[in-house]
């Protein structure tokens, strides 16, 4: 099962991020309300990053049991542990750095100083995935888990590139294909660095709310395949859902080449809650 996309249009890329953090914090409350515990997928990117600084910068982010929250990422950079372009670093400098998070909770993918390739780091982050799901379902036995290999994720949130790729997984590329996997390592992304590692599509799509959020003209013509219902090997994110809840949460840039019949959804999105 999964959802239909809906669209949410924001004037400017800061208010973008500011309402994305609005939605999250809003989001995690309700979860741990329910359950004690959140999960969070991160991205990296630029709004994804800036949607985590606002997070902190928002008085309601206190709301937020931070030290009952887990944080996996979609994908990441194969790169040394403290690289700045690490999706994890700009995740810490942003914001968890700067929240009272539980340091056991966070699950980074392993890095260049401790594994020979993308692929060993994959590998290791499925089995990371598969022990926390274990744990998850011995902890409440009335969780929902689409997938036994993953914990559930409450929030998948991610960026989109100019190109429609979303986490590491990149059009037409062996990445977007993996099938029966978790993770994927990417030995040649297109995009700086080539050494990747990600959750597969069939992984993100196991999530209960899947969050995509774009800025820019430069990825209007991306927003608008994905949501005309282009190809997912083609256009990786026109395939990216979740179970209950899809939601583009983009700014007016990006929207300029929505398809007509999308273009009030922010209404009806709001709507529907
Ligand atoms: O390389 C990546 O790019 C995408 C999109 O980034 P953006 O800066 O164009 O918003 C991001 O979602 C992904 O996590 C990251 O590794």
């Amino acid at each position: 099962m999964s959802a239909e996309p809906k669209v949410s249009i924001h004037p400017s890329p800061t208010s973008l991020a500011a309402a994305v953090a609005a939605r999250l914090i809003t989001r995690l409350v309700d979860v741990q309300s329910d359950r004690g515990t959140a999960t969070v997928v991160l991205t990296g990117g630029s709004i994804g990053t800036a949607a985590l600084q606002a997070v902190v910068e928002s008085p309601a982010h206190t709301a937020v049991d931070w030290a009952n929250v887990h944080f996996w990422w979609g994908d990441e950079r194969f790169l040394r542990a403290e690289d700045p372009d690490r999706n994890a670093v700009q995740a810490r400098t942003a914001f968890l750095d700067r929240v009272a998070v539980d340091p056991v909770k966070i699950h980074e993918f392993g890095s260049k100083d401790e594994f020979p390739d993308e692929d060993a780091a994959a590998l290791d982050y499925a089995e990371q995935l598969a022990v926390a799901a274990k744990a998850e379902r011995a902890a409440d036995e009335d969780t929902v888990q689409p997938d036994p290999r993953l914990p559930r994720f409450d929030v998948l949130l991610l960026g989109v590139g100019p190109d429609a790729h979303v986490a590491s997984l990149f059009p037409e590329m062996a990445g977007i294909r993996t099938k029966g996997e978790t993770t994927v390592g990417v030995a040649d992304a297109p995009k700086p660095p080539p050494q990747r590692i990600s959750l597969t599509l069939e992984a993100i799509n196991t999530a209960q709310e899947v969050w995509l959020s774009v800025s820019g003209s430069d990825k209007a013509g991306a927003v608008g395949l994905a949501l005309a219902g282009a190809g997912h090997v083609q256009v990786p994110a026109a395939g990216a859902r979740g179970v209950r809840k899809t939601l583009w949460l983009i700014d007016q840039d990006a929207a300029q080449k929505l398809p007509g019949r999308l273009i009030d959804h922010e209404d009806e999105e709001e709507s529907v809650g």
